[in-house]
């Protein structure tokens, strides 16, 4: 209620100037430390070199794809510099606000660069998509796959390393900070973070599939995917272990067991409709579902450079049963993660929100360039398979 006064009083602008989080040189320093350290992996840590798909320019791209090694040097180098005592494991937790300031700052400079580097030095001139607007140009991006050099993807690196290897550093240092303010460490915040983790080492594993996801094959690079993984994704991915840090939620070992087996079955979905999609593309549809042999559509398109191309749409197995069965899966997931953090407050809930506006506003996106791409071809496959998300549903 004082607060509420108080900006009353300011007004918003000044009570931001007053009381907003506020930058700090050394936290600065260390931040740019981890972007060059999380460069130095992706470059030079072994790896080996994934096929992306066609681009809509016909171009065919490698990645370096060493992400679970850069995600278990990253971690196993926090747990030792934590049990050696030479770094205080909430580091994160308690310089959590000057790091807010700081990953924005990073993520407008990086829209920017990105912005820029379109214009006056594209990576693939005939892969750059211009709206009109420079807005929704900064906004979406441009480019479709910028690089600097032959393999140094920024898309591929951005999302993965500071988005995603943050995703549970952050969560392990919240751990931490439970224990340092509390002086134990609850249910709860473990299996939210056990969540996370699947879901992280999950997406390193299968760093390969990512390459066929619309974030590398169709959006391009810009405010949405540069700001969105260096801020958003760490700071409100992690909502949840940030309340229950300081928030802690008790919940018994059934409890805890439900909410645990929920999230998994839902991660088993996620998985298991995608590595569907991802084998029968693969295998260019020469392959079993389920025991028998899998069903695909075969259909056609065409590239910028008037060239025909053939592709399949699986549908049969769980892309018989709904267009987009994988939401599903991940939907389940994001609010048993969620869930782990009780129902009084909507704060920790922010991811399964964004998560559902997020998941059906692509069914429509994706639906509407898909019916672009592939024309009756497309209206076919919506015949054989009439259910958006969930069977019977919708
Ligand atoms: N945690 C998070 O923040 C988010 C997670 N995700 C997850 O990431 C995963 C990937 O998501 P996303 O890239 O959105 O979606 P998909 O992996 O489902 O990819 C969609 C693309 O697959 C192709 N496709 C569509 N239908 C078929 C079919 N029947 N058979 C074969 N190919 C088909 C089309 O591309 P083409 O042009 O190649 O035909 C389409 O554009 C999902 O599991 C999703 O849940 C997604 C968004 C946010
Ligand atoms: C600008 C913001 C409001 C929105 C930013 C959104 C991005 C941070 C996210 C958009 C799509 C997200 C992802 C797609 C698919 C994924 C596969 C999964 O296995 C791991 C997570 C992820 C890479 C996920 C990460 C965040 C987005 C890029």
């Amino acid at each position: 209620m004082a607060a509420y006064n108080v900006l009353l009083n300011l007004g918003p602008i000044n009570f931001f100037v007053l009381y907003g989080p506020r930058s700090s040189t050394k936290v600065s320093l260390g931040y740019g430390a981890w972007i060059l350290f999380q460069i130095a992996l992706y470059q030079f840590l072994p790896s080996k070199l994934s096929t992306g798909q066609l681009t809509p320019a016909g171009n065919l791209l490698k990645y370096r794809t060493n992400g679970l090694l850069a995600w278990i040097v990253t971690h196993v180098l926090f747990v030792a510099l934590a049990v050696s005592g030479l770094m205080d494991p909430a580091i994160l937790a308690r310089h959590w606000e000057p790091l807010l300031v700081t990953t924005n700052i990073a993520g407008f400079l990086l829209t920017g660069l990105v912005y820029a580097k379109a214009h006056l030095s594209p990576t693939h001139e005939k892969d750059r998509k211009f709206s009109g607007s420079v807005l929704y140009d900064m906004y979406m991006g441009i480019e479709l796959n910028p690089r600097f050099g032959k393999y140094f993807d920024f898309k591929l690196f951005t999302n993965g390393r500071p988005g995603i290897i943050a995703w549970t550093l952050i969560d392990f240092s919240f751990i931490a900070y439970q224990y340092e303010i509390h002086g134990y460490i609850t249910k709860s915040i473990l299996v939210s973070t056990i969540l996370h983790t699947i879901y992280v080492v999950d997406f390193f594993i299968n760093e390969d599939w990512y390459l066929r996801t619309i974030d590398i094959c169709h959006d391009h690079f810009g405010f949405y995917l540069a700001w969105g993984s260096i801020v958003w994704l760490p700071g409100i991915y992690t909502l949840q272990t940030q309340y229950l840090a300081r928030n802690p939620v008790i919940w018994s070992d059934a409890q805890a067991a439900g909410i645990l087996l929920t999230g998994i079955s839902g991660y088993i979905l996620f998985r298991s409709v995608n590595h569907q999609k991802d084998i029968v593309r693969r295998t260019k549809g020469y392959c079993h579902l389920w025991g028998s042999p899998a069903k695909v559509l075969r259909v056609k398109y065409h590239t910028k450079d008037g060239l025909e191309h053939k592709s399949l749409l699986l549908c049969s197995g769980w892309w018989g049963l709904a267009r987009h069965v994988n939401y599903l899966g991940d939907l389940i997931l994001s609010y048993s993660m969620c869930a782990a953090c009780g129902f009084t407050n909507l704060l920790p809930w922010t991811y399964a929100i964004f998560m559902t506006i997020l998941l059906i506003h692509r069914c429509w996106r994706d639906e509407e360039r898909c019916s672009k791409k592939y024309g009756k071809g497309w209206e076919e496959y919506c015949k054989r398979v009439p259910w958006v998300l969930i069977p019977g549903v919708y």
